[in-house]
């Protein structure tokens, strides 16, 4: 069988992620649910975007079509210049292991690989070799995560915040075009999530890596440069840098709203 191959035109100045008009229903008839409602909006290279809203609001869903895991109902999706909504399941997922990274709450990382094997692992899934500019970018970024000493340890030897470090320097690690971190604090103490937090914003404005983050914590989300509402399946507010008592209580309004 013939492998499908797909190289998306890179196009450097804009969107990284482009929706127009996406619809993602689930269910048919009376149940059908509108995940999401004929969402356009475009996610800037190089930015680190928070996506908030209420429970059920469709996060999690404009996550997995914007990271091509799902395919929107209608509309038009691209990413990283390419044309998702036309594309078939192999093509997404290589358009995944080229271009998107992925952080999540449960860290996800291999617990009988060292922290080192498991920044390696996408390449070797992937096939990729790791040459010798890629291996120096690999030790720069361990080093800024302050991982250096932990490469040799094993996930159950790293604490919370440092396991998920070692997953954000495999997201990093080849520099895809945009960076999905699905609750990356969630399980993480307020200072370790601090930490991480700061990385994540280290990483968009010194590595101009693209980042979207879906996250419930006003805290959070004002480490971003921009904070995209959402509420029932559409997009409610899109707003800059918020400290989290502002966060908090534009969240609050919507909730009022909704309720
Ligand atoms: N696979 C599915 N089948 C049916 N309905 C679904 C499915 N996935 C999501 N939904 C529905 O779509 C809507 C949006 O769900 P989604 O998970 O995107 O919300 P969310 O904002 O991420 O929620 P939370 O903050 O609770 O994780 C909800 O009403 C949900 O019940």
């Amino acid at each position: 069988m013939n492998q499908p191959t797909y190289s998306p035109p890179l196009q450097p100045d804009s969107a990284v992620v482009r929706f127009r008009g996406v619809t993602r229903t689930y269910g048919t008839g009376a149940g059908q649910v509108r995940a999401l409602d004929g969402i356009s909006v475009d996610i800037q290279r190089g930015a680190f975007t928070a996506i908030m809203g209420p429970s059920g609001s469709g996060k999690s869903t404009f996550m997995n079509v914007a990271a091509g895991l799902d395919d929107p109902t209608s509309g038009e999706v691209w990413v990283a210049g390419a044309p998702v909504h036309t594309m078939t399941d192999d093509q997404r997922t290589l358009l995944r292991r080229e271009h998107v990274g992925f952080v999540f709450q449960s860290f996800n990382l291999v617990p009988t690989l060292t922290a080192y094997e498991n920044v390696l692992l996408p390449f070797e899934l992937a096939g990729r070799r790791v040459d010798a500019e890629r291996t120096a970018w690999i030790q720069q970024i361990i080093a800024t995560l302050g991982l250096t000493d932990r490469v040799g340890h094993r996930p159950s030897e790293l604490s919370g915040g440092q396991q998920q470090r070692v997953a954000i320097a495999r997201a990093l690690a080849a520099t895809p075009q945009i960076i999905f971190a699905d609750e990356p604090t969630g399980n993480l103490d307020s200072r370790s999530s601090r930490e991480v937090l700061s990385l994540l914003g280290t990483a968009a404005r010194d590595y101009g890596q693209t980042i979207a983050m879906v996250s419930h914590d006003p805290v959070a989300a004002s480490y971003a440069d921009r904070i995209l509402v959402i509420a029932d399946g559409r997009i409610v507010g899109d707003h800059g840098r918020m400290s989290p008592q502002e966060i908090s209580h534009l969240l609050i309004s919507f909730e009022e709203q909704v309720a």
